[in-house]
């Protein structure tokens, strides 16, 4: 049978369908930027496939009715689309992504390790109460703004404090371009609070601290008809049988929320233009500055100090900026350099361990 795959390539920038009229891939998150990648030929003899989930024992891909493991790669991450390749699945042609989340893996040099792709919202979620951190909130938006995804704040625990507008206003601070919620993640409020997002056929994460509520919002937009509890088996290296989750669950609204360990807290590296985009209004100031090279501190003609001895800019956020800056700095430092420096470190102190005098007996 040859299929009428036309439907799938519809490169307009028509609206989003209504949930009914959307075919399985659009509901997988196939868009026409995916689809303007391929043509009808290749779409007929590779039909695209998304990868749901990622095990040792390989890529779990789903499709227009497929659902298949493929040899495991480093080339793709859990949302990717890849052009499934049935007589060579290990040649699976991987799509331009719309967005990447990665990180530098540890254990290696310059390897840079992929976390999730094509997102279109992360939820950024803090929950208010003493755990609320600033620069941590900055910091995942910097994350965000660097994967090219589209942040937005979440605050939770709205019920356990007794004014939730002070961490509003702040929340409201990190950047004009972040639209803030806050709710009660337990109560009936996040479906409605987040559908401008979770829409079907988008891709959503959350992202945040230990306990702020992730689990809970996930829950809530997933419900317990999700595939979030439905187990695949595997095997490990060992060759037992362990139990692993999917890490794409189908919201009630449609859309699909990426649960991946590897998403939840994540250190800054090579983010250097996400943090620009987060401090947007200092980098307008640093700009203005009269030495190309101005460190902010005491420097004539300093544009920052003087926004800061104005009060049009808290002295903390610059305080912010610099550390977060300096975490990426030394996070995107190689490991090979950091080993470097170890090496020297650990001569200086077997020569100073060498060069005592030793006691006789
Ligand atoms: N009162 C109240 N409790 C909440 C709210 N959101 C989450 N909780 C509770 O906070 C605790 C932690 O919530 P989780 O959803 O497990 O947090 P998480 O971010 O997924 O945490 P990790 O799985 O450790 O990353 C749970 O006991 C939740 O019931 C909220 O809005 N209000
Ligand atoms: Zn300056």
């Amino acid at each position: 049978m040859v299929r009428d795959y036309s439907k799938f390539l519809s490169a307009s920038a028509a609206p989003a369908p209504a949930k009914r009229d959307m075919t399985p891939l659009e509901r997988l998150g196939w868009a026409p930027f995916f689809a303007q990648q391929i043509d009808v030929t290749e779409m007929a003899q590779t039909p695209p496939v998304r990868i749901v989930s990622v095990h040792r024992s390989g890529l779990h891909v789903s499709g227009d009715g497929i659902d298949e493991v493929l040899p495991p790669r480093a080339d793709a991450t859990v949302g990717d689309w890849l052009l499934w390749d049935k007589v060579r699945p290990g040649a699976s042609r991987v799509l331009a992504r719309r967005s990447l989340v990665k990180r530098r893996a540890p254990g290696t040099d310059v390897q840079v390790q992929q976390i999730a792709a094509n997102i279109d919202t992360a939820f950024v979620v803090a929950s208010c109460n003493q755990d609320f951190n600033l620069a941590r909130l900055e910091r995942y938006v910097a994350l965000a703004f660097d994967a090219e995804i589209d942040p937005v704040i979440v605050l939770t625990k709205t019920d356990i404090t007794d004014d939730p507008a002070p961490y509003i206003t702040a929340a409201q601070s990190v950047s004009a371009r972040v639209p803030v919620i806050a709710l009660n993640a337990k109560g009936d409020a996040p479906i409605k609070a987040l559908a401008d997002w979770c829409i079907p056929g988008k891709t959503v994460a959350f992202l945040g601290s230990s306990g702020v509520g992730k689990s809970t919002l996930t829950n809530a937009l997933t419900g317990n008809d999700g595939i979030a509890t439905q187990e695949i088996r595997e095997d490990d290296a060992r060759g037992r049988h362990t139990t692993t989750h999917r890490e794409l669950h189908f919201a009630r609204g449609g859309c699909i929320v990426l649960d991946t360990p590897g998403m939840r807290e994540i250190q800054l590296a090579d983010a250097a233009a996400g943090i620009a985009d987060v401090f947007d209004d200092i980098e307008e100031l640093a700009a203005q500055c009269r030495f190309s090279d101005c460190a902010h501190d005491s420097e004539p003609g300093c544009a920052v100090q003087t926004a800061i001895k104005g009060g049009d800019l808290d002295p903390k956020r610059l305080e912010r900026w610099r550390k977060l800056q300096a975490e990426d700095a030394f996070n995107s430092a190689t490991l090979a350099k950091r080993r470097e420096k170890d090496r020297a470190f650990g001569k200086v102190v077997r020569k100073a361990i060498s060069s005592k005098p030793r006691n006789r007996s």
